[in-house]
């Protein structure tokens, strides 16, 4: 791996204009992983860390994502006929068709002699050769896109990059997770002249899709009046390690640029976080997230602690008999806890509350998004109480998604009540977020600014 001095050469030149003459940050060696970035003096909450733009950009092609979305403008495309005039399989406007970046990939893409993608309706399941819906019901059956094709297309990118923002990627970390060879094996599959036997190729590509899979962000990007999700390696950002409850905050300017602020005052030297979890799910579903994906265990001050600072974001009803207790894990940082009721001190399985916390994830999730908002007002506050904790992070996160809701246009009207119980909602998770010393957090921001 790069030496951090290295790997800070590096960035400074992709940085590029956005480079402040005397940043208030730098790459170092970090305790916590590798190289992580610093404070070169204290640094204030709120302050603007760094800025910075993609070094590759493209679609994330996951399940249930728009796929006829042009894959270098990203405006939204007809339903039909909106893959290139030359076959090479891509989704592009007329305009991008002729542009420079789309050439050189269409060539490529050429090259590589995609597989006939006339698909039959209904067909849509097979996953070694999936052809994607287009999210748009209309346009089920007559779109033949190939997300794993499409997938790969950012890694495809990087080598078409100059040569010292290839030598970043090279810098970057790749986690060795064998599932990323199956991410290309299916998109080898889509061609029929895929260069499976050209080794030095492979291996290189292999690493690029490591180092995407490491460490690239979901950035969403507003067109018009629809918004997708782009998939951007932002290099700095990604050297930022995780803590749960992290001092620094990002968000991304319409998926083209990366902004990072303080949460929190950083004292000089102090390295600087984020989080790649989202902020209020509990521990368990942290821990769980941060192993399969990211190949590790957390080790901050909230994952040690089993009541999250008294948010209790993980609390459970006791199942004893007549208790009306909570239950919360006992052990820290294991995938399979005992629980513990704070109340009779009865002791439980993982395997009994996994399930009985399952079963509150999916009785609500499973109304969200159904119905209208009022109607999930009333789950909310008359139901949910039965089954799950207002602790819990699932209610959390359905009151989030009322707020969210809420804060959108929609033709559904609201009553004083409806409009009472979102502030209230509000309340609530801010008072959450105060409590795990979140600070001014993107979601406090999101959440009191309106801007869901
Ligand atoms: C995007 S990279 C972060 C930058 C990385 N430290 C480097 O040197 O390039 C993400 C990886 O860093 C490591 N990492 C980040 N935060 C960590 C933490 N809190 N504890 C342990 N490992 C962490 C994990 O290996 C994770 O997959």
């Amino acid at each position: 791996m790069a030496t951090p001095a290295e790997l800070a050469r590096l960035v400074d030149l992709h940085l590029s204009d956005l480079r402040d003459p005397e940043p208030n940050w730098t790459i170092g060696p970090s305790p916590m992983a590798g190289r992580g970035v610093f404070a070169t003096r204290d640094i204030q909450q709120g302050e603007i860390i760094f800025r910075e733009r993609p070094l590759v950009l493209g679609p994330t092609a996951r399940k249930g994502s728009i796929l006829n979305t042009c894959v270098c403008c990203h405006k939204l495309l007809a339903v039909k006929d909106f893959l290139c005039k030359n076959n090479c399989t891509l989704p592009v406007c007329d305009k991008c068709s002729n542009s420079e970046q789309h050439r050189s990939e269409c060539q490529l893409f050429q090259q590589w002699k995609p597989k006939d993608l006339q698909i039959n309706a209904g067909n849509n399941n097979n996953s070694n050769n999936s052809h994607a819906s287009n999210g748009n019901k209309d346009g089920d059956d007559c779109c033949p896109v190939n997300t794993m094709s499409l997938r790969i297309l950012t890694a495809v990118r990087v080598f078409f990059l100059h040569p010292d923002q290839i030598a970043l990627v090279e810098a970057m970390q790749a986690n060795d997770d064998k599932g990323y060879r199956g991410e290309i094996i299916k998109a080898a599959q889509c061609f029929r002249n895929f260069p499976t036997t050209d080794k030095p190729f492979m291996d290189r590509l292999f690493r690029v899709v490591g180092v995407l899979n490491t460490n690239a962000f979901e950035a969403p990007c507003r067109m018009g009046d629809h918004e997708i999700l782009l998939r951007g390696l932002f290099p700095l950002t990604a050297v930022m390690n995780h803590e749960c409850t992290p001092n620094a905050s990002h968000y991304f300017d319409n998926g083209r640029l990366a902004v990072v602020r303080a949460a929190r005052f950083i004292p000089q030297g102090g390295e600087v976080t984020t989080t790649y979890t989202k902020i209020l799910w509990s521990n368990l579903t942290r821990c769980i997230f941060l192993k399969m994906t990211k190949n590790f265990m957390c080790d901050c001050v909230r994952c040690n602690d089993n009541t999250e600072n008294g948010t209790y974001l993980s609390a459970l009803f006791c199942r004893a008999q007549g208790c009306k207790g909570i239950v919360i894990p006992v052990q820290t940082k294991t995938l399979q806890p005992d629980w513990r009721c704070t109340t009779c001190e009865s002791v439980f399985p993982h395997s009994k509350m996994a399930r009985y916390q399952d079963f509150a994830l999916n009785t609500i999730n499973n109304r969200i998004n159904k119905g209208s908002v009022a109607e999930m007002i009333t789950f909310i506050n008359d139901m949910c109480p039965r089954f799950c904790p207002s602790s819990n992070y699932v209610l959390v996160e359905a009151k989030l998604n009322v707020i969210w809701r809420m804060s959108r246009p929609t033709t559904e009207e609201f009553n004083e009540d409806h409009l009472k119980c979102k502030e209230r909602y509000k309340e609530e998770i801010v008072a959450l977020l105060e409590k795990l010393g979140a600070g001014d957090c993107t979601l406090k921001k999101l959440i009191t600014e309106e801007i869901l």
